[in-house]
Formats: C-alpha cells, sequence, structure tokens
C-alpha cells in the first residue's frame, strides 16, 4: 500500500525504475560520470561504483574503449544505469546532469619518474576536461584524480574561475590512497584490526608532501620515534612501491579505485545529507599560508561543510609540514600559471 502510494506520486521514469527495483524513493538519484573509465583505474573503479546503491546513474566516459566497459560493467543487476561514451563529441553528453564527476583520466607514471614529470601531458587533459566541467555540469563534485594532484586541483580551479563557476567547496583532490595506506602499513606494524584503524594524512600528494599524522591514529599503537619514521617513509614512497613493483605496467590502480570508491561514496553520503562524513582531502584551504591543502574536511550538501584544523603535531610532524611547504607550493603555483597561460 504505502510503496504504491509512493510509486504513483513519482515521476514517470521513476514510476517505472521503482517498479523494477532499481530507484528507491528515500535514496536520492545521483549521476556519477568517470572521467577516463577504460583505463587501470577507471575500469576497477567503475565496477566499484556500479556496486554502489547511492548512484542512479553511472556515466562511463573515455577517449577509446568506453563501449565495451559500458556493456560489461551494464549487466551487473545492481541499482545504476549505465552509459558509454567516447571521444570529444559526446563529452558534454555524458557530463550533462552530473552530480559527482570522477577524473582518473590521464597517463600513469614509470619507474624514474616523479608525479610531477606527467605535468606536461596531465595537465592539458585536466584543462580541457575541466573546461567540459564548467559548460556541461558547473553544480557537479569533482574528484581529481589524475597525477600531479598538487598541480591538477589548482589547474581545475583557475579554469572553474575563468568560467565564472568555481566553487571552492565543490573540488576535490583525491588522497584517500594515502589514509588507506597509512591505516594498513600502521595497523601491520600495531597488531591491530586493520578496519579499526584510523589515521589521517595531510598536506599533498607527492612524495615528502604526504605527510601521515600517525601521533593522531587511533588506537594509538605507541610505536618507536624509529618506527614512525620508516611508517611515515613508507607512506610518503607507497605510490613508487607499486610503479616499481608494476615495472613499466602503470602505477597503483585496484587500491586507487578502491580508494577512490571510497572517497566517491563519502562525497554522496554527503550530499544525501548524511551527518559526520569526514575525509581528508586536498582542497583550497586556510588553515596553513598554502592555498590548497590536504586535511580532514567535513563533507555535506554542497561539498565541503569545514576544513578542519591540523590539531596538535608531534614535533616530527611539525618538522614534516615545515618541509613540505616549498614543494606544495611550488607545485600550486605551476598549475596556477599552466592554466592562465
Ligand atoms: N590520486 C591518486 O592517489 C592516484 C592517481 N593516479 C593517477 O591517475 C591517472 C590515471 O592512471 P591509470 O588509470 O593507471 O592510467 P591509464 O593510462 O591506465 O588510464 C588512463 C585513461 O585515461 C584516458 N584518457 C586519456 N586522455 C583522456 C581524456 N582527454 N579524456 C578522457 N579520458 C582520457 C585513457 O584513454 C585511459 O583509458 C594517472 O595520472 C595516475 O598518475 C594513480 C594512482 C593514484
Ligand atoms: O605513484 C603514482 O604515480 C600514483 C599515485 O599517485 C599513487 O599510487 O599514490
Amino acid at each position: 500500500m504505502f510503496r504504491s502510494m509512493i510509486v504513483r506520486s513519482a515521476s514517470p521514469v521513476k514510476q517505472g525504475l521503482l517498479r523494477r527495483g532499481l530507484a528507491s524513493e528515500s535514496v536520492p538519484d545521483r549521476k556519477v560520470v568517470i572521467l577516463g573509465a577504460a583505463g587501470g583505474i577507471g575500469q576497477p573503479l567503475s565496477l566499484l561504483m556500479k556496486l554502489n546503491p547511492l548512484v542512479s546513474s553511472l556515466s562511463l566516459y573515455d577517449i577509446a574503449n568506453t563501449p565495451g566497459v559500458a556493456a560489461d560493467v551494464g549487466h551487473i543487476n545492481t541499482r545504476s544505469q549505465v552509459s558509454g561514451y567516447m571521444g570529444d563529441d559526446n563529452l558534454g553528453k555524458a557530463l550533462e546532469g552530473a552530480d559527482l564527476v570522477i577524473i582518473p583520466a590521464g597517463v600513469p607514471r614509470k619507474p624514474g619518474m616523479t608525479r610531477d614529470d606527467l605535468f606536461n601531458i596531465n595537465a592539458g587533459i585536466v584543462k580541457n576536461l575541466s573546461i567540459a566541467i564548467a559548460k556541461y555540469c558547473p553544480q557537479a563534485l569533482v574528484n581529481m584524480i589524475s597525477n600531479p594532484v598538487n598541480s591538477t586541483v589548482p589547474i581545475a580551479a583557475e579554469i572553474f574561475k575563468k568560467a565564472g563557476t568555481y566553487d571552492e567547496k565543490k573540488l576535490f583532490g583525491v588522497t584517500t590512497l594515502d589514509v588507506v595506506r597509512a591505516k594498513t602499513f600502521y595497523a601491520g606494524k600495531s597488531n591491530l584490526n586493520v578496519a579499526e584503524v584510523n589515521v589521517p594524512v595531510v598536506g599533498g600528494h607527492a612524495g615528502i608532501t604526504i605527510l601521515p599524522l600517525f601521533s593522531q591514529a587511533s588506537p594509538q599503537a605507541n610505536l618507536s620515534d624509529d618506527l614512525i619514521k620508516a611508517l611515515t617513509k613508507r607512506t610518503q614512497d607507497g605510490g613508487t612501491e607499486v610503479v616499481e613493483a608494476k615495472a613499466g605496467k602503470g602505477s597503483a590502480t585496484l587500491s586507487m579505485a578502491y580508494a577512490g570508491a571510497l572517497f566517491a561514496d563519502a562525497c554522496l553520503k554527503g550530499l544525501n545529507g548524511v551527518p559526520d562524513v569526514v575525509e581528508c582531502s586536498f582542497v583550497q584551504s586556510t588553515i596553513t599560508e598554502l592555498p590548497f591543502f590536504a586535511s580532514k574536511v567535513r563533507l555535506g550538501k554542497n561539498g565541503v561543510e569545514e576544513v578542519l584544523d591540523l590539531g596538535p603535531l608531534s614535533d616530527f610532524e611539525k618538522e614534516g609540514l615545515e618541509a613540505l611547504k616549498a614543494e606544495l607550493k611550488a607545485s600550486i603555483e605551476k598549475g596556477i600559471k599552466f592554466a592562465n597561460q
């Protein structure tokens, strides 16, 4: 009775979806777009987003191979309707009506490269995709995965400013993989259940700009200073560890897809009004003198609801914070300069 009343009050399209169990009256419809959906991250991320019941429409875009990925993922019997788009001419259709756009489009590192070595190719890709986002879905939250994140986020911000669509609450650099790694490595050394471990990671997303705050880890395992130093270094070099293990076949894809799906889910929960959703992310910030900084962020109906303070740091973390600022500042400025030239 209750369900049939709900079905009659919905739009005709939604009525059909409700009858087929593909929509829910209590969970809002949300369109998620993945740009770079056929890549090493894009494919497992598409799978994970297809499994997320908060997504009603999953739009997959790439410059190549999207039809196969969309057909494959589209056969999974979960809520979202899947569409695949390929090539520049279809980018607008892919983006229209988006609530959340996730960007893993771009080239990955090979051994011996830094993330900044990707700048020359990925800056242009991110710039063009940002121009399209400003045009077709200026209200959407944007989750930037493409490296170097320390520069690609400022590039997107500048492009949105030029288009008059910039809302600092809606642009996020995805640093969740640093948090995922810090939790895994910390739990591994402390005999804790990894599912219960929390470790904030602040700063940026490259080398020493990645600063895990093990002094704020919960539960506290009271590890030695030497072990904390080693865990910090391993977290900072986590991406390089995977690049070297893959020996020329790219960088982290599976763990990144997992991390990207976690962060996207947190953004969707925030949009849907779930209270107290807090994740670390690289966002416009005033908690240091740098214009962008990764820290804990409270997510809400408009994106960033609050950028949380760093909290108390150990002396080792204070040193790490001072040491990262010059590199992070230079990467931010490089992105801003590129977008405005
Ligand atoms: N934020 C983070 O923590 C992490 C970031 N990354 C970064 O993510 C990016 C992607 O990595 P992978 O998926 O391994 O690379 P990949 O090369 O396997 O896939 C990239 C995909 O992007 C597509 N693409 C290229 N130009 C495009 C455009 N203009 N529009 C749409 N799609 C386009 C390609 O066709 C390809 O399918 C890299 O920049 C990598 O460094 C990787 C791991 C972690
Ligand atoms: O290391 C890379 O190039 C990819 C990346 O950002 C990560 O795995 O954290």
